[in-house]
């Protein structure tokens, strides 16, 4: 299924502009910080189906063990360890992890913003992200708990208070706005989905979330154009409304972190243009201060290889920007406040 491929996309469509023999021999730990929750249980069995993850190390305040012997009956050849705080702990989880991915965290109910979890999530990934720079300093860590725009920053903070901060392997996870805009626009315009894959720049949530259609050379106007912007920068509460109160996107955020982990691996195997939208310590706005940004990043075996920039936009397209480099910069200043104020020992 998640088999090497000379085809220009991989199977959950990230763009590879040339592709060499990757190989699925390389040991590989992958761990899932906040594995028994809703995404990390089909997360966690995502990366159990892909070949190129060895050893998969599965961490949760509760439930990890459990989740782990379950996946680890399916016929692939990982290994899959469950960890929980007591016992070996995330310090075993996490030592020797070459990727690490946090879904860790509260979820919206109908009504919330993503910043209204600040408060609950920004100390639970504080934490982890201490683990992490203590237990495996130079994994890749994908931070998908929200608000992703604060808690990268967060990360980043606890990473440079240790002395193990390196730029190129943070990344925060916002796969899941280029699978909506890319699902979207190929409903919109009767096209096959897997062939779509607009750019989405800026950060992970609301104004933040900026499609760039015209690079695909697409042009809506008017409501539809309008709907379109909408549907793609709140696709999220479209889901947190439809579960009435039980979570918010699970199933299709696997799926965005399970590609993103997949594209990394790949990368870090030696393919070559593999190419990812993501949120990343990012020259292209910090003279504005905006520190962090989503762009298309081109992913190596050293983490960020090249960080792109955002190419030619429309009018319309200039616009969403300015307004999302005025939240993200707030999101992103929030968010190093309080890491400062609230490091703890
Ligand atoms: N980046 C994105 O695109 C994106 C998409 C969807 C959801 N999210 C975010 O992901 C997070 C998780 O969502 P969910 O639906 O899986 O929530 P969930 O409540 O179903 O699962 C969260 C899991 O984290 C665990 N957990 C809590 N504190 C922990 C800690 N200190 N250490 C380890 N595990 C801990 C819980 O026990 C639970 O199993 C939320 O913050 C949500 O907003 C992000
Ligand atoms: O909307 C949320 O709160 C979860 C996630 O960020 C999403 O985009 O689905």
């Amino acid at each position: 299924m998640f088999a090497a491929r000379q085809a220009s996309k991989s199977v959950f469509g990230a763009v590879q502009r040339r592709t060499f023999s990757a190989t699925a021999s390389n040991a590989t730990k992958v761990a899932v910080l906040g594995a028994a929750g809703g995404i990390g249980q089909p997360l966690s069995l995502l990366l159990k189906l892909n070949p190129r993850v060895t050893e998969l190390a599965l961490y949760d305040i509760k439930g990890a063990p459990g989740v782990a012997a379950d996946i680890s009956h399916i016929n692939t050849k990982s290994t899959v360890k469950g960890y929980e705080p007591s016992g070996a702990g995330i310090k075993e989880c996490l030592t020797g992890a070459e990727i690490v991915l946090i879904p860790a965290g509260v979820p919206r109910k109908p009504g919330m913003t993503r910043d209204d979890l600040f408060n609950t999530n920004a100390s639970i990934v504080r934490d982890l992200a201490k683990a992490a720079a203590d237990a495996c300093p130079e994994a890749n860590i994908l931070v998908i708990a929200n608000p992703v725009n604060s808690t990268v920053p967060i990360t980043a903070e606890v990473f440079k208070s240790k002395g193990v901060y390196n730029p190129k392997r943070l990344f925060g996870v916002t796969t899941l706005d280029v699978v909506r805009a890319s699902r979207f626009i190929s409903q919109l315009k009767s096209t096959d989905p897997a062939t779509e894959n607009i750019t989405v720049v800026g950060g992970h949530s609301g104004a933040t979330i900026v499609p760039l259609l015209s690079q695909a050379g697409y042009t809506l106007e008017g409501a539809e154009r309008d709907e379109y912007i909408k549907r793609v920068q709140f696709g999220g509460d479209e889901v947190v409304q439809a579960k009435g109160g039980a979570g918010s996107a699970t199933l299709s955020m696997a799926m965005a972190g399970a590609r993103f982990a997949e594209s990394l691996l790949k990368a870090a195997q030696g393919q070559s243009g593999v190419v990812e939208p993501t949120y990343v310590d990012s020259p292209l706005y910090k003279d504005q201060g905006v520190t962090y940004f989503a762009s298309q990043v081109e992913l190596g075996p050293n983490g960020v290889e090249k960080i792109h920039p955002v190419g030619e936009m429309s009018e319309f397209e200039q616009g969403l920007l300015e307004v999302c480099l005025k939240d993200l910069k707030s999101n992103i200043e929030k968010g190093e406040k309080w890491v400062k104020e609230n490091m703890g020992n």
